[in-house]
């Protein structure tokens, strides 16, 4: 899938380098950060494309305020600045870097835990102030201290292995992450309930989603060391600050390292009054504020939008890959050539499962089973095979990032399964309430082109060419001769470029033509 991309706006302070490729590719980029809403939307509607940091937030209002916008990049990693949903829905693209930041907030989260330890930052006011309290400063060493890191993605691991080097223990939740895996990294994996106890420090990495909002609440504060010392270098919000705030007052808490807050610049309570805090150690999102971070995020966002630009000529295209897809697995799919026809395929034989139910669309149950070797973990062609199905019976927009959404809305399920075999094919069976129950299997032959192989339980020996100006008919019964069909076609003005028939229960004749089929009206026969 790819975008026509002549016109970026970027709306958040992102490095130079992303500007300086897009537009030696042709790109035209116009950079305007701070934007109020109002002009954001007015501004969108001239751009196909958006790049932002975490400064602005591409709400519903700001998507629908946008029809032309097609593509929306995060030169970062968090996307909670992102309505996904709506995003989906209107079949936006999301993309983001992931891991080009992961290195510069694995740095500053050790910085603050070393700051909390040895009290750094307020030793170092109090002496810029005047003062000489070598006492008042005592810390902690990290040396035979338990960390627990929350969140074992790319971040959190990177924290975990550089903290041992200080000899501390750690221990660490992740539900995506087994102990064996956790192992790997020198983390002890445990429950949430066994890490509260014994963790001198927790540090959070995980995104922030409804299961990590407030997951450092005032509970947990009870069930945790008196004294530990919390370090939240991920998302505002997944700290309660309310509860932090009494904890570091009532001594529960001995002390917290915050990068990210619920708003951003803070101006409310409880926020401000955790920022001035003297255990606190506070800084304004500077997690991935480094020059080799963000020149990294750059270049990654604008390779990844070059790498779907059809303006940009296919040798050129070809060099770069999209490493960061957001809402459309599909995309990373399309990325590798071999998948490209079989994606064609299933979106073939989606359009042909409609019109084999006669467009009766809605609520239908499709099952779609890939066979042979190699055809394992393709769970994206139900993508293709679902835009296939609907092409035609949704409103204006539909493409591989909202199918799946428009589908679920329309009630359509979709569930892929593999079976093994030597033949790699793919067979979509579709059930529906009045339409009863139909299949079509396809293969993708030499040619890199999808064949129709069967319908129902009718076999075509040598395969059908499946794409546009092909004319399905079926006879009621074998007794419907092939030469009545093509008669009527010649009659109404078609020239025929092949024929082909498939028996089974009912009598099936694929017809090629040189331009669109035409409408024709045979007893005993139904045009698909
Ligand atoms: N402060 C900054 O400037 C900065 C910079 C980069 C990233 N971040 C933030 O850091 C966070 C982590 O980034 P990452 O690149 O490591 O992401 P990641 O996707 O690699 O890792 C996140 C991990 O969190 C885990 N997770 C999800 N739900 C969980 C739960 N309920 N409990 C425990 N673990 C859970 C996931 O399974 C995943 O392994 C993100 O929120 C990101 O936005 C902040
Ligand atoms: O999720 C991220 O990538 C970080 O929070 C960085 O955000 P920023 O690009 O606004 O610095």
């Amino acid at each position: 899938m790819a975008v026509a991309l002549k016109s970026v706006l970027v709306s958040d302070a992102v490095d130079a380098r992303c500007v300086d490729l897009l537009a030696e590719h042709g790109v035209h980029v116009t950079c305007r950060y701070r934007l109020p809403v109002p002009e954001l939307i007015a501004e969108l509607k001239n751009h196909d494309g958006l790049i932002v940091r975490s400064d602005t937030k591409v709400t519903a209002e700001v998507l629908a305020g946008a029809p032309n916008l097609r593509i929306v990049g995060r030169a970062g990693t968090g996307v909670d600045n992102i309505d996904i949903e709506a995003a989906t829905r209107k079949g936006v693209i999301v993309l983001n870097t992931p891991g080009g930041n992961s290195i510069s907030a694995c740095e500053l989260t050790c910085s603050l835990i070393m700051s909390l330890a040895r009290n750094v930052a307020p030793a170092c006011q109090s002496l810029k102030e005047g003062r000489w309290d070598r006492k008042l400063y005592t810390g902690c060493e990290l040396y035979g201290k338990t960390l627990a890191v929350l969140g074992l993605g790319r971040i959190g691991r990177e924290v975990a292995s550089r903290m041992q080097a200080f000899g501390m223990k750690t221990v660490g939740f992740d539900p995506m992450v087994t102990a064996e895996g956790a192992a790997s990294f020198g983390v002890q994996k445990m429950e949430l309930d066994e890490i509260w106890p014994v963790a001198d420090f927790i540090t959070i990495h995980t995104p922030l989603i409804p299961q990590t909002r407030n997951l450092i609440n005032d509970a947990v504060f009870n069930k945790c060391k008196r004294g530990v010392r919390i370090i939240n270098c991920a998302r505002g919000g997944i700290v309660d600050e309310a509860a932090l705030l009494q904890a570091l007052n009532d001594g529960r808490c001995g002390g917290a390292g915050l990068d990210v807050f619920i708003e951003e610049p803070p101006r409310s309570e409880p926020t401000l009054s955790l920022i001035r805090h003297p255990a606190v150690v506070a800084t304004p999102h500077l997690g991935a504020s480094t020059q080799e971070a963000q020149q990294r995020v750059a270049v990654e966002i604008a390779e990844q939008f070059l790498a779907l630009a059809t303006n940009v000529p296919p040798q050129v295209r070809s060099e770069f890959t999209v490493t960061g897809v957001v809402n459309a697995p599909v995309l990373a799919a399309t990325m590798n050539q071999g998948n490209v026809p079989w994606i064609s395929l299933a979106k073939e034989l989606g359009k042909l499962s409609a019109r084999m139910i006669q467009g009766a669309v809605p609520k239908t149950t499709i099952q779609v089973v890939t066979t042979g070797e190699g055809m394992e973990n393709m769970k994206f062609l139900t993508t293709s095979v679902l835009a296939g199905m609907l092409a035609g019976h949704t409103s204006n927009g539909l493409n591989l990032i909202n199918a799946p959404t428009l589908a679920k809305e329309a009630g359509i399920s979709v569930a892929l399964t593999h079976n093994g075999g030597d033949l790699r094919t793919v067979r979509v069976t579709t059930v529906h309430p009045q339409a009863g129950t139909h299949s079509v299997i396809g293969t993708v032959k030499a040619d890199d082109l999808p064949y129709l192989l069967a319908i129902d339980d009718a076999r075509f020996e040598q395969g059908v060419l499946v794409g546009s100006h092909l004319a399905l008919f079926q006879g009621q019964d074998t007794q419907v001769n092939l030469g009545t069909v093509v008669s009527a076609l010649i009659q109404s003005g078609a020239i025929i470029t092949s024929v082909a028939t498939a028996v089974g229960k009912n009598a099936w004749f694929a017809v090629h033509t040189a331009q669109d089929v035409p409408v024709i009206s045979i007893p005993g026969v139904v045009a698909v």
